[in-house]
Formats: C-alpha cells, sequence, structure tokens
C-alpha cells in the first residue's frame, strides 16, 4: 500500500510554503490566458445551458465533489462518476453538461491526477468557471464504533494528504488510500466493521449512515478546495464570455 507521503511527494502535496508557490505555478496543456476581468468574474459565470444541467463529479454521493457542483449551480443534477477520467469522459460523450474537477487544495496543494486528465482532453474540454468549496474532514465510523475500535481509516490520497497532523498523533491508525471521501464512508457503512473508519465530510455520514467520531481533523481550518467547472468546446456559449472561458486556478494573473 502506499503512503499518504509518497503519494503527497509523487502528486505535488508538501508543505504550506510550498503549496502557496505551487499556487503560483501555470498548468501547461490547457490553452487560454488568465486575465484579471476572468479572476472578477469567474465565480458568477454560468455557461449557457438547460436548467438543471447534469454535472458531472468525481465520487460517491456525498462527496466534496458533489458539494461543489450545488454550490456552482443549486439547480444542478450531480452525476457521479468513479474516476477523474470518468468525469470529463461523461463531458466529452454528452453524458453530462458540465463537469466539477478539483485542481488545488490549500492543504495539499495542486491535484496533479486531475490536471493531467483535464490536460489530456484539453482539445475537447473548456473551462469555463471555478468553485472554491470548504473542505473539513471528519473521522468517521459505524454507530456504536469509537476511537479505540478503529484501526484502519480510508480516504481519498489527496484527503488523507490533508489530515497529516491528525494521523501522526494518532500512529495507530493506518491510513489506506482509497478512491473517494464519501466511498470510503459508503464502504465502511457497507462492510459493518466498527475496526474500519472513514476520512469524509459530514454530509457523508449523514448519507451512509455512519457518525462523526473526531470534526474537522484536517490540518488548517479555514481548508478549501478549488474545483473547476469544464463544458465541452462545442458547447461554448458566446463572446460576451469571453474572458471567463479559459481559467485554470493556481494559473498566473500574468496571462502566461
Ligand atoms: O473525495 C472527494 O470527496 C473528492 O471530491 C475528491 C477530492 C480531491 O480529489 O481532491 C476533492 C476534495 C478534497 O480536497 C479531497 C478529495
Amino acid at each position: 500500500m502506499e503512503g499518504v507521503g509518497s503519494y503527497a511527494m509523487r502528486h505535488g502535496a508538501a508543505d504550506r510554503k510550498g503549496c502557496v508557490l505551487r499556487a503560483a505555478c501555470c498548468v501547461r496543456g490547457i490553452p487560454g490566458p488568465f486575465t484579471q476581468h476572468a479572476a472578477r468574474s469567474r465565480s458568477q459565470y454560468h455557461p449557457r445551458m438547460t436548467s438543471s444541467p447534469r454535472v458531472a463529479f468525481q465520487g460517491a454521493p456525498g462527496a466534496f465533489g458533489e458539494e461543489a457542483v450545488l454550490r456552482w449551480r443549486a439547480d444542478a443534477q450531480p452525476e457521479p462518476r468513479g474516476t477523474f477520467a470518468a468525469v470529463l469522459d461523461a463531458v466529452v460523450h454528452g453524458e453530462a453538461d458540465a463537469a466539477v474537477l478539483p485542481v488545488e487544495n490549500r492543504i495539499a496543494g495542486l491535484v496533479a491526477e486531475a490536471r493531467a486528465a483535464l490536460g489530456e482532453r484539453a482539445t475537447l474540454l473548456r473551462v469555463v468557471g471555478e468553485v472554491t468549496q470548504p473542505i473539513a474532514l471528519c473521522l468517521l465510523a459505524l454507530p456504536g464504533a469509537t476511537t479505540a475500535t478503529v484501526r484502519v481509516v480510508r480516504s481519498h490520497p489527496v484527503a488523507l494528504a490533508q489530515c497529516g497532523a491528525f494521523l501522526r498523533a494518532h500512529p495507530d491508525l493506518v491510513a489506506e488510500p482509497w478512491w473517494d471521501t464519501a466511498g470510503a464512508a459508503r464502504d465502511v457503512a457497507r462492510a459493518g466493521d466498527p475496526a474500519v473508519g472513514a476520512l469524509a465530510s459530514r454530509l457523508a455520514a449523514e448519507r451512509w449512515g455512519l457518525v462523526v467520531l473526531a470534526a474537522e481533523v484536517q490540518d488548517l481550518a479555514d481548508n478549501w478546495t478549488r474545483f473547476v467547472v469544464v463544458t465541452r468546446r462545442a458547447e461554448r456559449a458566446d463572446a460576451s464570455d469571453a474572458a471567463s472561458g479559459e481559467i485554470l486556478p493556481g494559473a498566473p494573473g500574468a496571462g502566461g
């Protein structure tokens, strides 16, 4: 099993100063400038599409991606997918009108896997906006479980990387990378094993019938993940949206 530390090393997560530096890095492969106008308008920007758009996110119901979908458009129909590639392919193939994709977390840094998936489809997809989603991670387990019964804690590797101090303070807990935060919660509920917990949101606890054993265990209280919103290039709106059209959070303001 790959440790959180090595995952973080491979995927660009490191200390907080490094995170700030990386926030100034431009991700290559996605064309287009990042303008000040775009920065101001991005949170208001909605591509022209039908009401109740289908918006894909990575994870199970209760994932932060689902929260990001509804933060972006309260009337959206969230569409869960297993991987970042599947999220984007849902848009490419017309199964979803848009997708949200995590590209940067305040603690863990750039989400390399998601950015790579986006870069591979750069000619087909367009970044049309972004959503900053607050991220509070909790230790979840079955009702009746306690911190004494839980021995293994599962979560998305990017989420595990956000809880380094908590995991170091609990050396008896074995961190197990899982495909998704809410997916880990769902799988804990299904397995019915009081020795297994998940690091996920309160929403995931409610969704999957788990209890919160420890709240807000991420390294920084004011934690967030930035998600970009992407649509198919063919579905570009009109010229008035041009300045908002091509944004990647973490890109410099200089239009690089
Ligand atoms: O697992 C989730 O809930 C996700 O939405 C994925 C993801 C990520 O891949 O960065 C998104 C936000 C959180 O920072 C942790 C994990």
